[in-house]
């Protein structure tokens, strides 16, 4: 009996993937929603960029198998991870869904890679960050978020318009106890897997207050004195080119996180505050023309062979070797 030929395609990637050593990116899909487009996307901007490594989509147990089966067309590792809750409370998360964010925490639980770069499905990647592997072990790495969306309203920083984008313009009050720690925005990390990491950070998290940013606020106060903030070139929160674009350089910048309201490129309108900008349209454009490039899609030529071999012996179809030419 000829071997399934998504269990062929998912052999050859996942040995493709340990072709590639013990590094990879990683992102996470929930739902049977538009996101996994997101995460399509990302896919071939990573080709697009020439990335030598791997993408790995962990998926909470509700994603589709129809849609587990685009992914893996397209070349992704797709890892199923149990969702993780954070404690029952009362909690009203800035936006209701992000409470099935604290599932992104099993990341740490891949071992097999002794260095992973996070990115959110709502990224994109349109210049090579591979050098990021190559930072130094033993620290967390991200791009420091801003304050000052309606999305932080609930917050001290918000209420008395003090953002770590630019600390001078409204100082933190002395009043208030000491400045807030460098506050990074969750979407794009580099960090080690390791499974005691792993079993502190689930441990920690069932004795934790959940917060309005989830596991962005959780893992701020969990690597508090392991973060290094790195160039917003590698996350940009699009928030910053209407609040700080003194601290962007639209150019240099290499990965964009459409996180802002209406953002999302694949099913943007224009309509929502914002949207209507030069800027952003440019980059949801961007963004589009990889995702429609048919040239982007995964064609792994190693498995040509293997999946009409796989075919032909399924009788799918007459696989009939052309005569040699000798
Ligand atoms: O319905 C959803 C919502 C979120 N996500 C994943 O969770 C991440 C974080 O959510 P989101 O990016 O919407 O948060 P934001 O950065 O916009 O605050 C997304 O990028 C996706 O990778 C998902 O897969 N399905
Ligand atoms: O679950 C909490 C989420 O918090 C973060 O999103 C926020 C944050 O960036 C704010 O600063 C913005 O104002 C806001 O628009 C944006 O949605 C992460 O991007 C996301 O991955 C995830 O961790
Ligand atoms: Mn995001």
């Amino acid at each position: 009996m000829a071997p399934d030929i998504n269990t062929v395609v998912a052999n050859a990637t996942t040995t493709q993937a340990k072709a590639t050593g013990d590094r990879a990116f990683v992102t996470f899909l929930a739902g049977n929603g538009d996101y996994v487009k997101g995460v399509v996307g990302l896919a071939k901007g990573l080709r697009k960029v020439k990335s030598k490594y791997p993408l790995v989509v962990a998926i909470l147990p509700d994603v589709p198998q129809e849609h587990r089966q685009i992914l893996i067309s397209q070349g992704c590792i797709v890892r199923e991870i149990e969702p993780v809750h954070p404690p029952e409370n009362q909690t009203q998360f800035a936006m209701a869904y992000y409470v099935i964010n604290y599932s992104k925490l099993r990341i740490w639980e891949f071992v097999e890679y002794n260095k992973m770069i996070y990115l959110d499905g709502d990224i994109q990647v349109f210049d090579n960050i591979d050098h990021l592997f190559d930072l130094p072990n033993g620290y967390f790495y991200a791009v420091m978020d801003c304050f000052c969306e309606k999305t932080w309203s609930h917050s001290p920083q918000y209420k008395i318009g003090y953002c770590q984008q630019c600390p001078d313009k409204v100082r933190w009050p002395a009043e208030f106890g000491p400045k807030p720690p460098l506050y990074f925005n969750a979407g794009m990390f580099v960090y080690e897997p390791n499974l005691s990491t792993y079993r502190d950070l689930l441990k920690i998290l069932q004795v934790t207050e959940p917060t309005s940013f989830a596991e962005q606020d959780f893992l701020n106060m969990y690597f508090k004195d392991k973060y290094k903030p790195i160039p917003n070139v590698y996350n940009l929160v699009l928030a910053m080119l209407w609040r700080h674009p003194e601290n962007v350089e639209l150019h240099k910048v290499k990965v964009v996180h459409y996180c802002a309201a209406g953002s999302k490129p694949w099913r943007y309108t224009g309509k929502e505050e914002n949207m209507d900008r030069e800027d952003i349209k440019m980059l949801v454009k961007k963004w589009r023309d990889i995702y429609e490039d048919e040239t982007l899609d995964y064609v792994n030529p190693v498995n040509v062979g293997r999946i009409q071999e796989a075919l032909s012996e399924a009788g799918r179809v007459a696989f009939v070797p052309a005569p040699s030419a000798a």
